[in-house]
């Protein structure tokens, strides 16, 4: 589904991401984990189309995001629960989404329902938000347009324990749906979790790549002592 091939990103003398080939079956769930700085979201801006790559590329279904027509429809996106207009009420920025992607504006109610933000806090103007439900409006976003594909940087990263329970029966489903995920996270219990793959990176390099047990299993009790084992030379 998600076909990286030799994807480099260089900013000046920084290579932020270094020559990462990874293929991303449908109907996965597959968590990218590194230390700060390992590139985990410049991989997944590269992936969106919102960085151009200095060399090799990423393919969504067989195109570059820029070549998929009204995204929104195939790809959900939420990369960054801050960025999101502060002025608008939550309902307004889902509404305005909606009318773009040409998506019925009733679906607007749907995720609002499926990320649990209530009728009340929908209402309210997204500057007031707890950064929990701004991770919410996030989500809901990305689902809005009924995406077989999600790209989620830190997903969990403010979401309460009842918020981070739903978010991973929700992507699980998703995926057993046929949905492919791909998300960051600095939490190891949650991707370990959730994750039917893990990508580890260390200083914008792919370290592992394959399916949770088997790296896992193969070489380490839990996956907080394989990541530690296998990252502790690219730690800051
Ligand atoms: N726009 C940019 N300009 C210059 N350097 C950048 C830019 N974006 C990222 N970098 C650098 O690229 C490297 C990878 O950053 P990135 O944010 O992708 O890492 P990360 O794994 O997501 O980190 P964290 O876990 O801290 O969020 C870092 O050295 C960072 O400073």
């Amino acid at each position: 589904m998600i076909d990286i091939q030799q994807l480099s990103k260089h900013y000046g003398d920084v290579i932020a991401v270094d020559d990462i080939s990874l293929y991303i079956p449908a109907g996965t769930i597959t968590g990218f984990l590194g230390p700060n700085g390992a590139g985990k979201s410049t991989l997944l801006r590269l992936v969106c189309g919102l960085t151009r790559p200095t060399t090799g590329s990423a393919l969504i279904g067989g195109l570059p995001y820029s070549a998929i027509g009204n995204p929104g429809r195939t790809v959900g996106v939420s990369l960054d629960a801050s960025a999101l207009h502060s002025g608008r009420t939550g309902r307004e920025s889902l509404a305005l989404a909606a009318l773009l992607m040409g998506v019925g504006t009733d679906r607007v109610d749907t995720v609002l329902e499926t990320v649990g933000l209530s009728r009340g806090e929908s209402r309210r103007r997204v500057g007031s938000y707890s950064l929990g439900m701004r991770q919410r409006l996030g989500l809901a976003h990305a689902v809005l347009g009924d995406p077989r594909v999600l790209i989620l940087d830190e997903p969990a990263n403010g979401l309460d324990p009842h918020g981070i329970h739903w978010l991973r029966s929700f992507l699980r489903s998703y995926a057993d749906g046929g949905g492919t995920v791909l998300l960051s996270s600095h939490l190891l219990a949650e991707v370990d979790a959730l994750a039917d793959y893990l990508a580890i990176l260390g200083r914008g390099r792919l370290l592992a790549h394959g399916p949770r047990d088997s790296l896992v299993q193969d070489s380490a009790p839990d996956l907080e002592s394989y990541f530690l084992n296998l990252t502790g030379d690219f730690s800051r």
